[in-house]
């Protein structure tokens, strides 16, 4: 980076007391003119600077944008059948579409027949796989005891107590249900705003009822393993089943279960079928044993109605936002092992939390924390949290503006 030329020195001013008044005079003239030049000279470079933050803002927006694609952009997936001298015989993963192509030439070498392959639209190969245990291993994050306990959970009880019922009751006492004769539900769905603690319920219920924590994100089936939602679900259930006892969690299960739509793409195909799959490996489950699923969404409403039939998710937990009382009780759980001085009170700061989630809160009291530890204190005070709201309030502000500027 080139550095910026120094800025002209500050003009000084230095009478002798020797002078006469008319030198003064003269020597004051000329000190006020050195100044205004100076001035000039400050305000030419202001200006240059200023146009320079917008080049360099533009510049940044630009690559902000191209970011996104990038992220965003989908290969899909094939099986390397042949390769000829004239080009690379492929079959597409999901509708087994056979074509003729090109690998990209640096993978000339690598290719062997049977090899998983990304490919981009126009299926040239771009990416040899590794083997398929990976993409599961990938797409499903299981834990054997997740950490989180009930008690880390603030402000929604309730759905704590149905949750309990609904998971973790047929898990430890299956006979019960048995002896009475009522089939436990088969799917719990959580559903309401963005992080509410949905997550966290489910790796609670799993915790506590030791049973292994299975989840699986609609939003990657859909993105990031294309051609293979349908086999990643059926390998769930299996991996369910070998693992019993273990609860099942899909979040944003909206991606794979939403309405559906005219448009016959083969993106929406792919969906499809793995939402297929999804129902087909629910109905099947009647003989489950110790396994329960759950799932979540933020968007209730886009959910195709065939997922919420009896026997699939049939009990439904709304998880909304937390009200003045709950953003309490949140907040003395994320400050519990801060070190908060005498006399803050965290009821006030909480009524003051109007629409914050349950993760905008856990953001507020590290921030909060952040103000001290700037400040070089050790304890967090009332002005802390007032702080930390106003730094949070001006980002969400940003984003707005972020957001505006984009659409
Ligand atoms: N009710 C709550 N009590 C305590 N902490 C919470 C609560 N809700 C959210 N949090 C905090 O926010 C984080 C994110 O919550 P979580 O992932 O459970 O939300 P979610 O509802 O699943 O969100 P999303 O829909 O965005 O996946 C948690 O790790 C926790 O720190």
């Amino acid at each position: 980076m080139s550095h910026s030329p120094s800025l002209p020195d500050r003009p000084r001013l230095e009478l002798d007391p020797e002078m006469s008044d008319a030198e003064r005079l003269e020597a004051i003239r000329q000190h006020y003119r050195r100044i205004v030049q100076v001035n000039d000279e400050l305000e030419t470079r202001l200006a240059d600077a200023e146009g320079r933050r917008g080049e360099l803002k533009d510049d940044v927006e630009q690559l902000k944008r191209e970011n996104e694609v990038l992220k965003t952009s989908s290969l899909y997936i094939a099986s390397v059948e042949e390769i000829t001298d004239d080009g690379v015989v492929i079959k597409q993963h999901g509708n087994n579409q056979e074509v003729l192509t090109q690998a990209a030439s640096r993978l000339d070498e690598d290719l062997r027949p049977g090899d998983r392959v990304a490919i981009n639209d126009s299926f040239a190969v771009q990416q040899v796989l590794d083997d398929e245990t990976d993409s599961r291993a990938q797409a499903m994050e299981v834990t054997e005891s997740p950490d989180v306990e009930y008690a880390d959970i603030g402000g929604i009880d309730d759905q704590i107590r149905e949750v309990r019922e609904a998971v973790e009751d047929p898990l430890e006492n299956p006979e019960q249900f048995e002896k009475v004769g009522v089939d436990p539900p088969s799917g719990v769905l959580l559903h309401g705003p963005p992080g509410t603690g949905k997550t966290m319920l489910a790796k609670a219920v799993a915790n506590e009822s030791d049973a292994t924590f299975i989840k699986m994100a609609g939003s990657e089936l859909v993105r990031k393993f294309i051609g293979e939602g349908a086999r990643l679900v059926r390998d769930l259930f299996e991996l369910a089943a070998e693992r019993e006892p273990a609860v099942i969690f899909i979040d944003e299960i909206d991606a794979v279960a939403a309405k559906r739509t005219d448009s016959k793409t083969s993106g929406d195909a792919e969906v499809q079928r793995t939402m297929m799959q999804l129902l087909s490996e629910m109905d099947g489950f009647d003989d489950r044993g110790e396994v329960r699923i759950m799932a979540a969404t933020n968007r209730f409403d886009m959910l195709d109605e065939a997922i919420l039939r009896p026997g699939r998710f049939d009990r439904l937990i709304e998880v909304p936002e937390p009200g003045a009382e709950g953003r309490e009780r949140i907040l003395e759980i994320h400050t519990a092992d801060m070190s908060v001085a005498d006399g803050v009170d965290l009821g006030a700061v909480a009524r003051d939390l109007d629409g914050y989630s349950g993760a905008d809160i856990a953001s507020l009291a590290t921030e909060a924390g952040m103000f001290a530890i700037r400040d070089g204190r050790t304890e967090v005070s009332q002005g802390d949290f007032e702080a930390a709201r106003d730094k949070l309030q001006d980002a969400d502000k940003e984003d707005e503006r972020v957001i505006n500027y984009q659409y």
